[in-house]
């Protein structure tokens, strides 16, 4: 298996009491990348990070972490942190105690200054000696973040780190796993059902669906438009539409022209006669207020894949 993955998974398959999860699922996570598992409720992501951990034993395949089998090797397993959904805090306690605890479960030589660091870094210090019973959801799962990486692990799993938060507390969870992938150069695992988030902040995807990795790639090149380049042009005058579709279809570079709501949606025969159609347009006398190149939303690209997988499970 190839060691510069933080992560490798192949051929994984697991089952409980007779019903197949995984049925030889592949895929990998380069060092420093933010990745996405994606897939419906209950596809098996939770039960793939169990495994990698060493939690819960594969049926078939193999799982490397950093080049290794979490389940029989202590010193590796130190080099993971992992977060999921109950964020593994005590209510009771405030939230430097909650991190103090674990400083002294992973035996950090003087933890004092990175629990400081952690909880500026959360934007916590404010109510570092509140209970943490006190504290709103988003807060909680900020600390737990913290708590999961304070030991400075070199890969994270987060499950579902932004399940329940309020927009404004999913932003502050996504803008801190950016900073932590950066600032602590952590590779980053994460488990999540908001495509908006994965799409801005991952790099790479799989999406499991039936058991299989039904796609597996990075954002960029799933979402780029497939096949020949489409336009989308959006006109100042609505009622133009019509006459603009059929301008549109004369020209030879052309191939098809569809009114697809408030927008015209163009496939030409070349990315390079994009400014003739946009000036040929504009000389015909159309008024033009958009024209972008289309891509494809992650969404629409999930829903396809897990599509497919539809009386396969
Ligand atoms: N220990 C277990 N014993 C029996 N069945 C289990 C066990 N753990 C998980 N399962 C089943 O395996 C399937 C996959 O569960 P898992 O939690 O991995 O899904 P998930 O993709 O994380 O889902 P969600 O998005 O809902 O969190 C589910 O049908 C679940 O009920």
């Amino acid at each position: 298996m190839a060691a510069m993955n933080a992560v490798d998974v192949r051929g994984l398959s697991r089952s409980f009491d007779g019903r197949e999860i995984l049925r030889g699922v592949t895929f990998s996570v380069a060092h420093g990348e933010i990745f996405g598992y994606l897939g419906p409720n209950g596809a098996g992501k939770t039960t793939t990070i169990r495994i990698l951990l060493g939690l819960l034993t594969p049926g078939a395949g193999e799982c490397r972490v950093l080049g290794r089998d979490l389940a029989l090797d202590d010193a590796a397993r130190a080099k993971v942190g992992v977060l999921f959904e109950n964020n593994g805090l005590a209510d009771r306690l405030s939230a430097a105690d909650n991190l103090a605890y674990y400083a002294g479960l992973y035996d950090l030589d003087d933890p004092r200054d990175r629990i400081d660091e952690l909880l500026a870094l959360v934007d916590l210090e404010d109510r570092r000696n509140d209970p943490v019973g006190t504290f709103s959801t988003g807060m909680k799962r900020r600390l737990g973040i913290a708590r999961a990486i304070l030991h400075r692990p070199e890969v994270v799993f987060l499950d579902e780190p932004s399940s329940g938060l309020d927009p404004g507390a999913q932003r502050m969870v996504r803008d801190l796993i950016v900073d932590l992938s950066q600032r602590e150069e952590m590779t980053v695992f994460l488990n999540s059902h908001h495509l908006d988030e994965v799409q801005r902040i991952c790099s790479t995807v799989a999406i499991l669906a039936g058991g299989r990795i039904r796609a597996f790639d990075s954002v960029k090149n799933l979402t780029a438009a497939s096949g020949r380049p489409e336009m989308t042009v959006v006109l100042a005058d609505p009622g133009d539409r019509a006459r603009a579709r059929e301008t549109a279809m004369a020209l030879p570079y052309v191939s098809g022209c569809e009114e697809d709501g408030e927008v015209l949606r163009c496939t030409l025969t070349d990315p390079g006669v994009i400014p003739d159609l946009i000036a040929a347009l504009a000389a015909a006398g159309f008024r033009l207020l958009e024209v972008r190149r289309s891509s494809r939303s992650l969404e629409e690209i999930y829903l396809e894949n897990v599509g497919q997988s539809e009386g396969g499970s």
